[in-house]
C-alpha cells in the first residue's frame, strides 16, 4: 500500500510537473530545440504513432535532455541501436503529450491505442534505453529525471485521466493533540470533601448508619426505590418539637408507673404493652426495650406504621425501611429496660422468695 501510494504520489508530482511547467518553458525558453526534435522524430516514424505525436506540445522535452546530454544521447545510441535510440525518447517524451493533449478528440482514441499496442511492445526497449540514457549522461537535470520516470506511469493510459484528481493525501494534517484540559478559569473546581457530604437536613443530627458501619446497597435501595411515605405530622409535633421534649426531664417518656431504673421485661410482658386497652406501646430493638407510645404523633412515617412493632421487637422492619435513623439517639429517653427471657424471670422470683 505504501509503495502503491509513494507511486502514485510520483507520477501525479511528475505528471503535473511535466504538463504545466515545460509549456511555459518550451515555447519560451526552447522554441528552436523542437525543430531538431521534429526533425529527429521523422527519423523514428517507422510507426505511425510518432507522426501523431510530432503535433504533440511534449516535443520540446526531449529537446531539453537532448540540448543537456544532446552529445551524450547520439553517443548511447550509437553504442547500443542507433535508431531505436533515437526512436525511444521520441516515443517516451511525445507518449505522455500524446494522451494528455486533448485539442482533438479524434486524435485521443488512435494515441490511446497507439499507446496501448506501443507501451505492451516497446515498454521494455523504453526502459533499456531510459537506463541507458540515465547512467550515460550523468548531467541529467530535474525535469530530464521526472521524464525518465513518467514512462511508468504511461503505462497505464487511463491513470492521465485519472491523474487530473488532485492528489490524494500529500498534505496530511495530523491533528495536533490539544490538551483536555480547559482555560484556567473554565476549569471545573475541583470537589472538596465538604462538598461530597451528604446535605445536612433537619433530621440529620438524628441519623447514623446503622451498626456503625457504611451505606450498603440494602440501606440504599429502600430510598431509592419506594417513595416518600411520610405523613404531615400535625403542628408542634416535628423532630424538633420531639427533641425539645425528649430534653425536658419531666416529660415522663418512659411511661405512668414505670419503676425508675431498667425493667426487666419478659416476651410476655413485652407482648402485652402494644398500645390497646390503655396500655403504652413497648417496642424492643437490640436486647433493649422503650416506649414508643409518646413518640407516636412524632413519628414521620406514621401512627400505623410505628405501631407495627408495638408488643414486639422491631428491629427487622426498622432495618427495612430506616436503617440510618439513630433510634437511641431519638427514643433514649424512653427506654424502659431489657428483654430477658421467660426463665430468668422465674428464677429471679425463685431467688427472692428464697431471701
Ligand atoms: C415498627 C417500626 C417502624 C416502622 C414500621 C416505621 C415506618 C416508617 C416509615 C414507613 C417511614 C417513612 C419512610 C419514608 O419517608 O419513606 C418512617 C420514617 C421515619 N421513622 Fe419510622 N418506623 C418505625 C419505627 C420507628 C422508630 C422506633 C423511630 C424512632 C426511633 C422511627 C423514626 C423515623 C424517622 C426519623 C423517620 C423519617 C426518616 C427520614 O426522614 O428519612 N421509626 N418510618
Amino acid at each position: 500500500m505504501g509503495w502503491v501510494g509513494v507511486g502514485t504520489l510520483v507520477t501525479t508530482a511528475g505528471y503535473f510537473l511535466y504538463r504545466y511547467p515545460p509549456r511555459s518553458w518550451t515555447p519560451d525558453h526552447h522554441s528552436p530545440p523542437p525543430d531538431p526534435r521534429s526533425q529527429a522524430r521523422p527519423a523514428s516514424p517507422s510507426e505511425p504513432l510518432p507522426t501523431k505525436h510530432v503535433t504533440g506540445p511534449s516535443t520540446p522535452r526531449p529537446i531539453e535532455i537532448e540540448e543537456e546530454s544532446s552529445p551524450t544521447t547520439p553517443k548511447a545510441s550509437a553504442s547500443s541501436a542507433p535508431p531505436p535510440v533515437l526512436a525511444v525518447p521520441v516515443l517516451n517524451l511525445e507518449g505522455e503529450p500524446g494522451t494528455s493533449d486533448t485539442r482533438s478528440v479524434a486524435t485521443n482514441p488512435p494515441a490511446q491505442q497507439n499507446m496501448n499496442g506501443s507501451t505492451k511492445q516497446q515498454s521494455p526497449d523504453r526502459n533499456d534505453q531510459i537506463s541507458e540514457i540515465k547512467s550515460q549522461p550523468p548531467s541529467l537535470t530535474t525535469p530530464s529525471l521526472l521524464q525518465a520516470r513518467k514512462p511508468p506511469t504511461l503505462s497505464t493510459p487511463t491513470a492521465n485521466t485519472s491523474s487530473l484528481m488532485p492528489p490524494p493525501s500529500v498534505p496530511r494534517l495530523r491533528p495536533t493533540p490539544q490538551p483536555n484540559r480547559a482555560p484556567p478559569g473554565l476549569q471545573p473546581p475541583r470537589s472538596n470533601a465538604s462538598s461530597l457530604m451528604p446535605p445536612p437536613s433537619a433530621a440529620a443530627g438524628l441519623r447514623v448508619p446503622s451498626n456503625g458501619g457504611g451505606l450498603s446497597n440494602s440501606t440504599l435501595a429502600p430510598s431509592l426505590k419506594k417513595s416518600s411515605r411520610k405523613v404531615i405530622l400535625d403542628p408542634g409535633y416535628s423532630p424538633l418539637d420531639w427533641a425539645a421534649r425528649a430534653a425536658n426531664p419531666k416529660s415522663q417518656l418512659r411511661g405512668a408507673g414505670v419503676p425508675p431504673g431498667l425493667v426487666r421485661v419478659t416476651p410476655s410482658m413485652l407482648k402485652s404493652q402494644n398500645g390497646r386497652k390503655d396500655r403504652d406501646a413497648w417496642t424492643s430493638y437490640q436486647g433493649k426495650v422503650y416506649n414508643i407510645q409518646p413518640y407516636v404523633p412524632y413519628h414521620p412515617g406514621g401512627k400505623g406504621e410505628l405501631l407495627r412493632g408495638a408488643g414486639k421487637d422491631s428491629a427487622q422492619l426498622f432495618q427495612e425501611i430506616h436503617p440510618w435513623v439513630n433510634w437511641d439517639g431519638i427514643l433514649s429517653e424512653c427506654l424502659v429496660g431489657i428483654l430477658v427471657s421467660e426463665n430468668d424471670i422465674q428464677t429471679e422470683n425463685a431467688l427472692d422468695a428464697m431471701d
